[in-house]
């Protein structure tokens, strides 16, 4: 018992010491994307990278880290695209779930998201706002994959400024789930609207048995 406590606390801590990592891997992604640095400079740091990766390569896990339960019993997905704290992909969002239902993250894009000039990419805001209908599905109970995804862009979104990310879902029949999120700014204009149709597959109807497929 004293053993499986000790390694589940070293587990943690090594988890703990990813997520650092993670978020020092974003800021250096930031800064590859705003640097102006000489040839030479950059020759160096491409250098020391390679070294580095190489030394991370050393031990490796068959795939990012998992759905599961965490030791305080809440569910986390620490290598997800879009909320993964160890993750630097990930943003990351962090969803919240409001008393009134549904799901509300607030966020401040970079200008790593760049499409337009000035402007977040597309794709991305879609990726963020996928995520939250699909919080907002699995926050009434009935987890479901991603079936259909339509984006309305009504606003440009500006990186380097917070703003507001929500979803709600609006209607269930069968497996099917429907909701809609929208990304707001600050004064709450929205800026790009979602809607999203989720479908819970036949083995994820008792959440007990929600495995990767
Ligand atoms: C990723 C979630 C992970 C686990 C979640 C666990 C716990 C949750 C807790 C926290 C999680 C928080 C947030 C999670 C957020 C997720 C956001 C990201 C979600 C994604 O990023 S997810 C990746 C992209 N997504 C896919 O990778 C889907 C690939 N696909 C399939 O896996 C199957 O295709 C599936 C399962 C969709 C259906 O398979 P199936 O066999 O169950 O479906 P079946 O044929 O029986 O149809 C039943 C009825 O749905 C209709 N129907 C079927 N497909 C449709 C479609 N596409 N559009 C419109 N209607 C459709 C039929 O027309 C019929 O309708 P009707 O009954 O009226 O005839």
């Amino acid at each position: 018992m004293t053993t499986d406590l000790a390694a589940a606390h070293d587990e943690e801590a090594q988890l703990s010491a990813l997520e650092v990592l993670a978020q020092q891997a974003r800021e250096l992604v930031d800064a590859v994307v705003l640097t102006d640095v000489d040839v030479a400079e950059l020759a160096a740091v491409t250098g020391e990278l390679a070294a580095l990766t190489e030394r991370l390569r050393a031990v490796r896990r068959e795939t990012p880290l998992p759905h599961e339960f965490a030791p305080d019993g809440t569910f986390r997905h620490l290598g997800n695209a879009v909320t993964g704290a160890c993750n630097p992909h990930a943003l990351p969002l962090r969803p919240e779930r409001p008393p009134t239902g549904g799901t509300r993250a607030e966020l401040t894009f970079r200008p790593t998201h760049e499409g337009p000039p000035g402007t977040v990419h597309g794709g991305v805001t879609a990726m963020i706002l996928d995520h939250v209908l699909g919080d907002a599905v699995a926050a009434s109970g009935r987890p479901g994959m991603t079936g259909t995804l339509t984006i309305r862009y009504r606003g440009r979104i500006p990186y380097s400024e917070p703003v507001v990310a929500t979803g709600m879902v609006t209607r269930v029949e069968g497996r099917k789930t429907w909701a809609d999120a929208v990304i707001a700014d600050r004064e709450g204009t929205p800026l790009v609207e979602a809607t999203g149709l989720f479908i819970t597959p036949r083995g994820w109807l008792d959440p007990a048995n929600i495995r990767p497929q």
